[in-house]
């Protein structure tokens, strides 16, 4: 029970303690009524029963005023508790969502391969919806249902044991019932959050994919695979409902029949004289009042537990470890791999025993077949992961004591896929450096050739993207992410094939902005076309993560080995043309 509520709280128990507390105040109050009933009942039967006396006034007067001052006080008391719910509800889900959002950037990229992106979205926006419900409506509901028949039986036990022990033994038969099944609810909530889940996924896969569905005719195919998901969703739905219904309607009757036991305990012990009828029909009263809220938070009982593993989710998050480290690096410093294995699956290396050291302000060209492992180098000196072996340092400090932020802020990346925020072209530009005024975006927009194709738009630098930058070509984005970079200035650049998939036109202003972007920088290339390595300081040739060569262009052309036969190669395709 404490780790459902610590689940849901977002971890920190204390944030439920003032809606708790006014619907405590608020089921107090809610049991004013029933106390002020027994008074008016007393009253009126005491006139009844004995004709000589006087029907008692100005006790009605008093019942009746304190009904009126009751309905401020429950009014003010449930307003307190609407406010308290509610707003500890948003404030939990809103914050919260933005704590996680922020602590996932700290975990390392190898938790994102593991996990579905529809599956994160899910969570951020889908459980924490279902734990805000929860919050506002039934942990206050929760709290007014237990309060009541607490309070209830603790005034009616000294009017009679006999008839408060038959109105009550029925509810722990409920929830035993339910507490019998609760495995069975978790295993069902659990199949139809992850169904759900993978319906999101597939939807999102869906549409993200529509161009190469579209263009490989594959709606047929990819349509099923959607349609299968959205069909594993309603049968778990299905399942959810059909088979916990009838249990929570179970425990209902069950807890209800408290009230049909009473009845036929009081009416014996009223036949054998031992109890009067003002007594019993006072039981009859309030018993008809508690069982009420009782039922409400039965009958959201499947939302609770629901709630409860979409909290556990939440948290589950939490728990992941993010990447440690503390130390700002030496940014011109040497960057030296030093026996590094590592592998994005465990025992599967996909570099090996690496072992090689980068000189500060100097191209490096990293090259080798395809899946030989110069992104993950790459990769690696970002400290997207950590390393199983070795190590990694930069200007003598061990990546793995680095803090990943303060890492970051010395290196820039320029990716083969360049990712566009759904924003303004500018704003675009501006994630290299979120203060830089509008000069400074123009300037490196300048120095990366994409001033002038900016300028065409129609609203210049507030020309909106599309999300990814699908409104722009292959060529414009690498360009944009050229600037993004020229505007961090970072003093590593990590450069990732950035000119390989471009035309003629396209590639020399690339190449042009890339030289302008590494003027003076630590450079890491990748590049597929040597030609344009040519004159890289150090070129480092990899082998299915082996480091298999290393030298200049001239020193490596002359020797019989990856790079000259890469070569050979590149110069017999440049003659090639379609026939
Ligand atoms: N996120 C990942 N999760 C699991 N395996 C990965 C991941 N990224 C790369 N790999 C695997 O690691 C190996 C090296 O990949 P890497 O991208 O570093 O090679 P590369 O030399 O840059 O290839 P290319 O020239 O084709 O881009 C490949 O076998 C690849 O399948």
């Amino acid at each position: 029970m404490n780790r459902y509520f610590t689940n849901i709280s977002g971890g920190n128990i204390r944030n439920l303690w003032p809606s708790a507390f006014a619907a405590v105040l608020d089921g107090i109050v809610k049991v004013i009524p029933a106390a002020l009933l027994v008074d008016l009942f007393n009253t009126y039967y005491v006139f009844i029963a004995d004709p000589n006396k006087a029907l008692d006034v100005s006790r009605l007067w008093i019942d009746c005023i304190i009904l009126f001052v009751w309905l401020l006080v429950s009014y003010a008391t449930f307003a307190l508790l609407y406010d308290k719910s509610y707003r500890a509800a948003y404030t939990l889900a809103a914050d919260g969502r933005l704590k996680l959002a922020e602590y996932l950037r700290h975990l390392s990229l190898g938790y994102f391969g593991k996990r579905d992106p529809g599956d994160l979205t899910n969570l951020l926006l889908g459980d924490y919806a279902q734990v805000e419900h929860t919050i506002s409506h039934n942990v206050p509901q929760l709290i007014t249902a237990i309060m009541l028949p607490i309070l209830a039986l603790v005034g009616l036990v000294f009017l009679d044991w006999r008839m408060s022990l038959a109105m009550f033994m029925a509810i722990p038969l409920g929830v035993l019932l339910l507490w019998l099944t609760d495995k069975l609810q978790a295993q069902l909530s659990r199949n139809h959050v992850q169904a759900k889940n993978e319906a999101a996924s597939r939807l999102q896969e869906y549409l993200t994919g529509i161009r190469e569905i579209k263009a490989h005719n594959l709606g047929g195919k990819r349509f099923e695979r959607l349609r299968l998901s959205f069909d594993r969703l309603m049968r778990a739905s299905i399942r959810l409902e059909g088979i916990m219904g009838p249990v929570i309607m179970g425990a209902m009757l069950l807890t209800r029949s408290g009230m049909t036991i009473m009845i036929v305990v009081g009416s014996y012990l009223l036949a054998s004289g031992t109890l009067t009828l003002p007594v019993f029909l006072l039981f009859l009263l309030v018993g008809s009042r508690i069982f009420e809220p009782l039922t409400l938070v039965l009958m959201s009982y499947g939302e609770i537990r629901y709630s409860a593993y979409s909290a556990q989710r939440i948290m589950d998050v939490h728990r992941e470890q993010p990447m440690q480290g503390t130390y700002s690096i030496k940014p011109y410093g040497s960057i030296v791999f030093d026996r590094v294995t590592f592998g994005y699956e465990a025992h599967s290396p996909v570099l090996k025993d690496l072992s090689f050291t980068i000189e500060p302000r100097t191209i490096t060209a990293l090259v080798g077949p395809s899946g030989s492992g110069k992104s993950t180098v790459t990769r690696l000196i970002a400290r997207f992961w950590d390393v199983d072996q070795g190590s990694i340092s930069i200007g003598g400090q061990a990546l793995r004591d680095a803090d990943p932020e303060k890492l970051f802020k010395h290196i820039s990346m320029v990716f083969q896929d360049v990712y566009l925020f759904q924003d303004t072209i500018g704003n675009n530009i501006r994630i290299g450096n979120m203060e830089a005024t509008q000069e400074a975006v123009e300037e490196a927009a300048k120095r990366a050739c994409c001033h002038e194709f900016i300028s065409q738009l129609p609203q210049g630098y507030d020309t909106p993207v599309g999300e990814g930058g699908s409104t722009l070509s292959g060529g414009e984005k690498q360009r944009l992410s050229i600037a993004r970079a020229l505007l961090k200035d970072a003093p590593i650049v990590l450069l990732d094939e950035a000119t390989a998939s471009l035309d003629p036109e396209n590639e020399s202003a690339v190449q042009q902005a890339i030289n302008e972007l590494v003027a003076n920088k630590t450079l890491i290339i990748i590049a597929h076309r040597l030609k344009t390595i040519q004159n890289a300081d150090s070129i480092l040739v990899l082998d299915e993560g082996r480091l298999v060569q290393k030298g200049t262009h001239s020193e490596l052309i002359l020797q019989d080995g990856i790079y000259a036969n890469l070569w050979n190669l590149q110069q017999d395709s440049d003659g090639w043309q379609v026939k």
